[in-house]
């Protein structure tokens, strides 16, 4: 893990109001670079929600999502439109798989990298054509894919269509999508969810190799998730950030964050109210 202190991602204040429920109650905290950050907190306690502010998905009614660029400059995020915010360098997936299940694993992580493609084939004509910097690009993405699915063990299913593959293999090829775009943060909803223990052990590994670098060729990357597993949190995370009705409760190591007493509070009040 990379020892710098600066945040890769700074949520300052956030607030989210659905009506009269006020879902995120003015929620700061930070991702600090090279890290695996977790967001938890007992059902209903506003992840999501933070999340689909970070990713776009929701504008936020108060406060702000800043992004630090590898160029060192500061993104505002939340005045930002969805797409420009993953071009700005955030990945995110779903709770819910959403691969193209009838197109192959290597078609689902080429598609990840339309951007570069497209710029190649100066808007299309240039692929038709057999233009060489198009050609150029594509061998470059094709190569960049198969680095992707060898790090997730996938290189001998890249001609399967991804809805063929067990459900553990679906989540880290959807991970290895998010990658593809070359993000300088990987958000992730709940990806352990439905995995077995070998699978869920399989995930942890493809998280700690993404965080340092060492999956591919790509750069480090930090991490920010949202999980329920506790077990993965407590193996894979730097930095735990806990929510409980809306409110940050807890910040900080796995190791303080288990003991903490108003964690374990809320997390007793959620057995309580089931
Ligand atoms: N689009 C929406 N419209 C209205 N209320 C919403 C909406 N999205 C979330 N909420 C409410 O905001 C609160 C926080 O929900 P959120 O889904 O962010 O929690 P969570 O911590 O992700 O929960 P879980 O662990 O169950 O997924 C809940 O009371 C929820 O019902």
């Amino acid at each position: 893990m990379s020892t710098t202190t600066t945040g890769i991602l700074r949520v300052d204040a956030l607030t989210m109001r659905f009506g009269g429920l006020l879902a995120v109650d003015a929620v700061s905290f930070e991702v600090p670079r090279g890290t695996i950050t977790a967001l938890i907190g007992p059902n209903g306690a506003g992840k999501t929600t933070v999340f689909n502010c970070i990713t776009g998905f929701y504008r936020p009614t108060g406060g702000g999502v800043h992004l630090a660029t590898h160029d060192g400059r500061d993104v505002v995020l939340n005045r930002l439109k969805d797409h420009n915010i993953a071009r700005a360098g955030v990945a995110r997936t779903f709770q819910n798989i959403r691969l193209f299940a009838g197109m192959t694993a290597l078609e689902n992580l080429l598609i990840a990298q339309h951007g570069p493609l497209h710029k190649a084939t100066g808007f299309g004509i240039g692929a038709l054509l057999g233009i060489s910097g198009y050609k150029a690009a594509e061998a470059a993405a094709i190569d960049h894919a198969a680095g992707w699915l060898r790090a997730i063990g996938l290189l001998d299913r890249a001609d399967d269509p991804a809805g063929s593959l067990p459900y553990g293999d679906q989540r880290r090829l959807e991970i290895a999508r998010a990658m593809c775009t070359g993000p300088s943060l990987l958000c992730l909803d709940e990806p352990a969810a439905g995995l077995n223990p070998r699978e869920s052990d399989d995930l942890a590994k493809l998280l700690l190799a993404i965080r340092d670098g060492t999956a591919t060729s790509a750069a480090p990357t930090s991490i920010l998730l949202i999980e329920h597993d506790m077990g993965i949190v407590m193996r894979i995370s730097d930095h735990v950030v806990v929510l409980d009705h809306g409110r940050k409760i807890a910040e900080g190591r796995p190791a303080a964050i288990r003991q903490d007493p108003h964690v374990i509070a809320a997390y007793l009040g959620e057995a309580e109210e089931e």
